[in-house]
Parts: C-alpha cells; structure tokens; sequence
C-alpha cells in the first residue's frame, strides 16, 4: 500500500518524513521532490499514479511565495490550482484518498473572532486566491479528501519567518515587526502528526478543516518569542502594516477556529509557544 507526498521536500513534507520515520508502517512513504513528480505536468502525474496506485496522495507541495506571487500570478494558479487539479483527477481515477493543505490567507481577515470552515472567504492577495480556487477544484471533483487550512508554518526545516528573524539577527541590532496581523503559528511537526492521525483512521471523516496551534499571536508576538526562546537579546519594534509595506496584502485577523478537527479527530492541540520552544531548542 503506497502512500505518494507530493512536495516531499519542502518544509512540510521533510516534516513527514522525519515524523514517521521513528515507526514501522503497513504503508511504503513515497517521497516526491519536485523533480521526481513536476505536478504541473498531466502526463508526469498520470505516471506516477499509474506507477504507485497510492491509497493516499498527500500534497505538500505549493507556490508559496506570497509577495513574488503578486508578480507571477500564472504561476501561482498553474501549481496552486491546475496541479491541484490534476492531482485531484488521478485521484478519482485511482480512487486514492487526498490529503491537501490550504491556508488562513483565503480569508480577507474582517472577521474578528476564530474563523470556522462555514464562514465567507475572500482572499486578499494573489496566492490566497490561487489556494482557494484549488481547494475548489478538489471540492468538484473528489469525495475522498481532507483539505486543511493551516496557518503561519515553521519549523527546522527550510525557510520561514522563524528562520528568517534569526537570520536576519545576525546582522542587524534591530527590526520592526508588524503587529497589526494576528493568526496562530503553527509547527510543522504538529501538522504531520495529525496528517499521520488522519491515514491512521479506521473510519474516514473527509472534508474540510482548520488546523494551527493554540493561541493567537500578531507576527511581532511571534518574533519576540523566537528570540525570547533563541536568547537573542534584539530589539523589536512594533510597526504597523501600512508602515511595513510588503507587495502582497495579507489578512489582519486570521485566527483559525480548531474546533471541527478537535472533535473528529480526538486530539488536543499544542499551544503555539510550547511548540515553538520545542523547535528552537532542536535547531
Ligand atoms: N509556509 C507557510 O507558512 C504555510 C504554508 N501553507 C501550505 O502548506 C503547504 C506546505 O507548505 P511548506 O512546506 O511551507 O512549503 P514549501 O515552500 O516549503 O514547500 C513547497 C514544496 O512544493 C514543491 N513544489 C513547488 N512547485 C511544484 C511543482 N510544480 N511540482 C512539484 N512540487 C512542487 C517545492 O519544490 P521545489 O522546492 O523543488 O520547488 C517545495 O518542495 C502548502 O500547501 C502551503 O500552501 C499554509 C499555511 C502557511
Ligand atoms: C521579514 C519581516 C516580515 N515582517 C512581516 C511581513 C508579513 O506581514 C509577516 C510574515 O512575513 P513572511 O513573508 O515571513 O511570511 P508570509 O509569507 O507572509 O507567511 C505566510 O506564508 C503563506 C505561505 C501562508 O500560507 C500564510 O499562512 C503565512 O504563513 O511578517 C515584518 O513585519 N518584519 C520583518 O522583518
């Protein structure tokens, strides 16, 4: 039985390479980098799924640039929702079981408290909007699927904001952080436990759901964190978004209501500076 991870890796999919290393599985993890699988490419995907006939196509992979996206939007909707698509397709055809991951950034950040799967979306920027339409692909397409929204990853591995604060510490004695953009950080490494819930289920709950850590934080919370934890002494300032300005909007309020997940998973959720502790101490 061949579980396929497409993007597998990117931050996410080494995420779940490292989480279900440490166990014996009824199932073989295929690990796809983009060069093993380009699933832009409808022929490569056919392949690979004529290949594996996988029970489960996890898909970690995306456009994840925000800002660059603003400039390269036929990218962004050529892998974020046409790949999807594709992946969708085959899918159907093999009766494999999707897992996908989305993201806070489809909704436009008006509402002011945790944001459940039913309310409006509407997003604000060019990869929020190339995310949704490619959760609404596998919505008209499959049955089987579990689309998860997540929020603000980070982790060891690859690039994110955690890495990018410490980084950028080395040669500044300063930054300003936005405070006025609140979410949940969420660890990469809590994802793929629960994606490793979720193929461990013996009956299926598909659909759609939220899922980030515990807590609500704005980006300067969450940089004062990092280097609370890393013991950097930096100094920070709080800025406002209109004074840091970026290409891409992004949302101001994006907390993610977890309760759906909660229940049909049966799990508690780390909160978000626990897990960034965690993190911090194993880079
Ligand atoms: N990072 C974040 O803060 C958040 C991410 N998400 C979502 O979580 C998921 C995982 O994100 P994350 O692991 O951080 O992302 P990364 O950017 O770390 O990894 C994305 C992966 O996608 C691969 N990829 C890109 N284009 C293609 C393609 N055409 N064919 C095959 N693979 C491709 C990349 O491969 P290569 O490097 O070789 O190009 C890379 O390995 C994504 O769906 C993302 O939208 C949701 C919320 C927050
Ligand atoms: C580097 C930096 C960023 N910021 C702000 C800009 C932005 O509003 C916020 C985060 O910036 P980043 O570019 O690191 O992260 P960003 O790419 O916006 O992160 C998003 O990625 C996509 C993939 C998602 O799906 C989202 O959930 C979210 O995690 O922090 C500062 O205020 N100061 C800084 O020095």
């Amino acid at each position: 039985m061949n579980i396929i991870v497409v993007g597998g890796t990117g931050q996410l999919g080494q995420c779940l390479q490292e989480t279900t290393r440490s166990k014996k599985w009824d199932y073989n993890f295929v690990f796809l980098s983009s060069k093993d699988l380009n699933y832009t490419d409808k022929d490569q995907t056919a392949a690979i799924f004529k290949t594996y006939s996988p029970v489960f196509c996890i898909n970690c992979a995306a456009y994840t640039a925000v800002d660059l996206a603003e400039d390269e939007q036929e990218q962004a909707f050529a892998i974020n929702q046409y790949a999807v698509k594709n992946l969708a397709e085959q899918c159907r055809l093999y009766d494999t079981t999707l897992i996908h991951i989305s993201t806070d950034f489809v909704f436009n950040g008006d509402y002011s408290i945790p944001l459940t799967e039913e309310l409006p979306v509407n997003p604000v920027n060019v990869y929020g909007l190339s995310k949704l339409k490619g959760e609404q692909e596998i919505q008209g397409i499959l049955e089987k699927y579990y689309t998860i929204r997540t929020s603000w990853l980070y982790s060891e591995k690859a690039n994110n904001f955690v890495k990018t604060m410490l980084n950028l510490s080395k040669n500044r004695d300063q930054l300003n952080v936005i405070y006025d953009q609140v979410g949940t950080p969420t660890y990469a490494i809590d994802l793929a436990k629960v994606i490793i819930k979720i193929i461990s289920l013996e009956k299926p709950v598909y659909g759609l759901y939220h899922y980030s850590n515990e807590g609500v934080a704005s980006w300067y919370d969450f940089a004062k964190a990092v280097f609370e934890f890393a013991e950097i002494d930096m100094k920070i300032s709080p800025v406002s978004s209109a004074a840091f300005v970026t290409k891409a909007k992004r949302p101001h309020f994006s907390v993610l209501d977890k309760s759906k997940i909660k229940k049909a998973l049966n799990i508690e959720i780390p909160y978000w500076r626990d897990s960034l502790n965690t993190c911090i101490q194993n880079l």
